[in-house]
Parts: structure tokens; C-alpha cells; sequence
């Protein structure tokens, strides 16, 4: 029996059928919010199967497990700002086109909006999608560039910044997670329940699909010198064209649907969120930084321990 502000933890793969119906026999989710993926855009180039297994095998072996229960819960999951691709309409809002994806990460993207739709219609299951722009912050992923960037800089190697064919800077809309968490609990707190049961729908549910960005792009050389002031340390820096791997030129985010629908108003410019990025790295990792001595000098303990 789990006391209050417990917290139960199964460590499993999406794909294992067994174990997420004991998961459902056990409790009757009334919601669920679904992030695991396999999630970058550039492996999907090494690793195209990785995808499919978790991005959509996955996703919809969950879907079944959740139609079929009683109750069925709400689900609230991770789209991405990758399902634009080739839009070239800025901001980006939900109304634009995502039927050209750029790399195979963001084409199961979308087929997980498509595969929704389906789990939604047939099965009355209430289904919000989160699609999340470039998200950063203590915790991260090292795959992604602000990290590594911060690995290498730190390390004197070289790091390569993209600009397009054209010699145009590329940009982010970088969003702090702290933004995103809120935006994740919003869409959770305004999840309508699913309308089916035992797998038979009675009435039609809720289906959604929001932007969760910061709605204010910067270009990734201006990321790399917010890094270096606050590593303090210059980088090495390569500017070069774009590979086509998957990468798209630019994201921008209008996030007025999700305003409106759950107050979502990120409020963490790069600058600071970098900050709290560095001030964790310095302490999970044990590195000098020159966020580590202002800190310091200021009496205060870095985050995260030690790695
Ligand atoms: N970080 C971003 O910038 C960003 C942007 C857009 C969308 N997203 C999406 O947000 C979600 C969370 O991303 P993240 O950056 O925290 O990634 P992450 O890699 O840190 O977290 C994803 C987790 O899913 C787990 N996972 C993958 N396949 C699984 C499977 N088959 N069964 C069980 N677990 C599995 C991984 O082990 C990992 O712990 C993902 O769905 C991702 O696609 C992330
Ligand atoms: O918003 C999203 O949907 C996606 O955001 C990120 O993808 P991306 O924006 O490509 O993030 P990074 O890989 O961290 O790249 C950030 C920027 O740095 C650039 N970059 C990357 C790598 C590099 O060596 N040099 C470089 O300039 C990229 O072109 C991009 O503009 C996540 O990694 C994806 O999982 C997520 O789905």
C-alpha cells in the first residue's frame, strides 16, 4: 500500500504487454501522463527501428491496454515540435500543416497524433498531445546540444554550430522545463475523462493537441555565448551548413491555444534558465564554472550533488 507522497516505481518497456495490464489490474489510472519515447532527432538516422519500437509499437500497445480498461484513463503524451518539419509559417500554431516531416524521430511523431485520432474515435479515449520545443534545463539530455555544448566548451574541444545552406543562423525556441512541467500538469488538470468503457465508446471524448514553446526563438550562436559567459570559458566554435539529419532550420512556438485552455505562460528566458542548467551541471559534475564561483562567493550550495 503506497502512503501518501509515495511514489511507486516500475522500471519496464512499453512493449511488454504482461506487465503494463498487471500494471492496470493493480491501479485504475485515472489519468496518465505518457514521456517515454525514444526521443532525438538525429539518432533516428542510426537508429530508425528504435523509433517505431517505442514512438509507435509502444504507444500503441499502451492505447490498448487503456481502451480496454474500466475506467479508461485520460492520457496526456509527448508530441513533439518536430511534427512542423517543413512549415516555413512562423509562429508555428497548431493550425499549420505537419504532414512534411523533416526526420523519421518527428514522422512518428505525427503518426502517434494520427494514432491518437484513431484510440479517440473508435474507443472514446481522452488524448492530449504536448508538443514540447526543445526542451532544456537541469537534468537534461546529453544528447542534446546545450548539453554537450556545455561538455565540450568546458573540455576546450570544438563544437560545430549549424547555420542553413543559405548562411542563415539556425534558431530554437528553447523552453525551460520548469515551463513545460506546468504546461504538462495543466493539460492534466483539464483532461476530461475518457467516454468509453471496456472497450466500447459511448459518446465522443476529448481530443487535443497543444504547443508547449517559449515563443521566443534564439539562434543556437547566441545560445553558445550565453554559455560561455556563464561557464566563463570561450568556446571553440566551428560554424558550419547544416547536415540534413533531420534537423529543421528554425521553431517558434504560439502557445495562445494553451493560454487559453490552462493559463500556459512560459516565463523562463534562455539566459536564465541557462543559468539554473549551469548551476546544476557544476554540481552534479563537480566542474568549475563561473556560475560555481558567483555562487559561492554568494554563500550558496550548487545543486545536484555529485555525479
Ligand atoms: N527534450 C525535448 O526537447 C523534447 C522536445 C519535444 C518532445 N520531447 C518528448 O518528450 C518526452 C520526454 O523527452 P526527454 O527529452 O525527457 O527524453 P528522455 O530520453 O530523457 O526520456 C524518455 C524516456 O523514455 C524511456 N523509454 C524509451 N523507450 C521506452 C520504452 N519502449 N519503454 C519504456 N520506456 C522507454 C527512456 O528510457 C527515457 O527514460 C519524449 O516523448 C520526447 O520525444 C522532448
Ligand atoms: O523540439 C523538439 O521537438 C525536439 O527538440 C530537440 O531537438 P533539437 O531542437 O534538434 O535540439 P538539439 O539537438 O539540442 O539541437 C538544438 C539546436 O542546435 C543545433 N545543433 C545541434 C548539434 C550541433 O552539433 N550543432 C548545432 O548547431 C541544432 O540544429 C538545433 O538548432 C530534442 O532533442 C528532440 O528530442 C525534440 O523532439
Amino acid at each position: 500500500m503506497l502512503l501518501k507522497n509515495q511514489v511507486f516505481i516500475v522500471d519496464g518497456d512499453l512493449n511488454d504487454a504482461v506487465l503494463l495490464a498487471k500494471l492496470f489490474d493493480v491501479v485504475p489510472f485515472s489519468h496518465i501522463l505518457h514521456l517515454a519515447a525514444q526521443a532525438g532527432v538525429r539518432y533516428a538516422m542510426q537508429n530508425p527501428q528504435s523509433y517505431v519500437s517505442s514512438n509507435i509499437a509502444g504507444f500503441i500497445n499502451l492505447l490498448e491496454i487503456a481502451k480496454s480498461a474500466n475506467p479508461q484513463p485520460a492520457i496526456v503524451w509527448a508530441s513533439s515540435s518536430s511534427v512542423y518539419g517543413l512549415n516555413d509559417k512562423v509562429p508555428f500554431s497548431e493550425l499549420h500543416r505537419t504532414d512534411r516531416p523533416a526526420s523519421l524521430y518527428a514522422a512518428t511523431k505525427k503518426a502517434g497524433e494520427e494514432i491518437a485520432h484513431t484510440y479517440n474515435h473508435i474507443y472514446g479515449l481522452s488524448l492530449t498531445g504536448l508538443r514540447f520545443f526543445t526542451v532544456y534545463g537541469p537534468w537534461g539530455r546529453p544528447d542534446m546540444a546545450y548539453f554537450f555544448f556545455t561538455k565540450d566548451i568546458l573540455q576546450g574541444k570544438s563544437i560545430d554550430v549549424y547555420q542553413t545552406q543559405e548562411g542563415k543562423q539556425v534558431a530554437r525556441d528553447f523552453t525551460y522545463i520548469d515551463d513545460v512541467v506546468k504546461g504538462c500538469v495543466g493539460a492534466l488538470d483539464t483532461a476530461e475523462k475518457s467516454t468509453g468503457s471496456g472497450g466500447k465508446k459511448k459518446k465522443p471524448a476529448q481530443l487535443r493537441v497543444y504547443n508547449l514553446g517559449n515563443t521566443s526563438p534564439v539562434p543556437v550562436g547566441q545560445l553558445v555565448s550565453i554559455l560561455e559567459s556563464l561557464l566563463g570559458k570561450k568556446a571553440k566554435k566551428h560554424v558550419v551548413g547544416m547536415p540534413r539529419n533531420g534537423d529543421v532550420p528554425f521553431t517558434h512556438a504560439n502557445v495562445s491555444l494553451a493560454y487559453r485552455d490552462f493559463g500556459y505562460k512560459p516565463s523562463t528566458d534562455l539566459a536564465s534558465g541557462l543559468r539554473k542548467f549551469v548551476k546544476w551541471y557544476s554540481g552534479y559534475y563537480g566542474v568549475e564554472t563561473r556560475v560555481k564561483k558567483e555562487i559561492q562567493g554568494a554563500g550558496e550550495v550548487p545543486e545536484g550533488g555529485s555525479a
